[in-house]
């Protein structure tokens, strides 16, 4: 459901030159998996999330996401998709309903399946009591259930999530967590960006180590730690990110990625 294959972006940057955000990137996910993109900051994750939800061009490489291919059919993928990062837009003056609602009409949605999908995700998210509530006056735990009902509301088989619980307390963490899981076993291909290895232990499975661009390893949480000889994930991520940038020190490219 999404394929990625050697996937790659360069920006030309004012101060620093050509910045390789991405290089060679490739992994797969499949329905009723939630893959983790791990890395550090400026690893390259949300420009990888980015290239898959059509917002940027990828400079090389190839990525299908729901069957269509990201640069010859954009539009399909925007249908087939619900994308949701931190920046996701809350408007002030609407209410719940009404944002949601607007998202559904948008998508293309007939009035009489936008209502009953409503009402049913709604119901899941448990924002009922709220629903009549302006998005200005909402807690930070209750805008982050408007932003997953608007992503979901188009009932998209693909969801793409940028570090969808960055910021939030603890308990808002614990319940789009569980809202992910549930997602995932209503058999959508997720694909996640984070910076918590406790997420990914507890969510995926398949994860993928982003750094300075390149993928350092992908696969199963536990076929990693058997590969790199690592007792957890944390200890795996640090070992493949130093590794990475002594690497970077050796062939001269150290200051680079970030
Ligand atoms: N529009 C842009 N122009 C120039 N460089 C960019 C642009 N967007 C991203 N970059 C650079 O690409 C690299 C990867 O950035 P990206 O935002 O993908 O990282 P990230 O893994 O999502 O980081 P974080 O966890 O901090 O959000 C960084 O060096 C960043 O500065």
């Amino acid at each position: 459901m999404i394929h990625v294959e050697d996937l790659s972006k360069a920006f030309l940057d004012y101060q620093r030159g050509w910045v390789h955000a991405v290089r060679g990137v490739s992994f797969a996910c499949r329905p009723g998996e939630i893959f983790g993109l791990l890395g550090p900051n400026g690893a390259g994750k949300t420009t990888t999330l980015r290239i898959l939800s059509t917002v940027l061009r990828p400079t090389g490489g190839r990525a299908v996401v729901a069957g269509y291919d990201v640069v010859q059919h954009p539009q399909q993928v925007r249908r087939h998709i619900g994308y949701m990062s931190a920046s996701t837009g809350i408007y002030d003056r609407m209410t719940a309903w009404e944002l949601v609602e607007y998202f559904g009409r948008l998508y293309g949605m007939d009035r009489g399946t936008l209502r009953a999908r409503m009402e049913s995700i709604f119901d899941w998210l448990k924002m009922d009591d709220f629903r009549d509530t302006l998005c200005s006056k909402l807690s930070t735990g209750m805008k982050q259930k408007v932003s997953i009902a608007r992503t979901v509301v188009h009932d998209p088989p693909v969801l793409i999530f940028d570090e969808p619980t960055s910021g939030l307390d603890v308990l808002v963490q614990r319940s789009v967590v569980q809202k992910i899981l549930e997602l995932r076993d209503m058999g959508k291909t997720i694909l996640f960006s984070t910076h918590s290895m406790h997420e990914v232990s507890k969510l995926c499975q398949k994860v993928a180590i982003i750094h300075r661009g390149v993928l350092q390893a992908s696969g199963t949480p536990g076929e990693l730690l058997e590969r790199f000889g690592q007792p957890d994930l944390e200890e795996l991520f640090f070992a493949l990110v130093e590794r990475a940038d002594r690497e970077a020190e050796a062939s001269g490219s150290g200051a680079l990625a970030r």
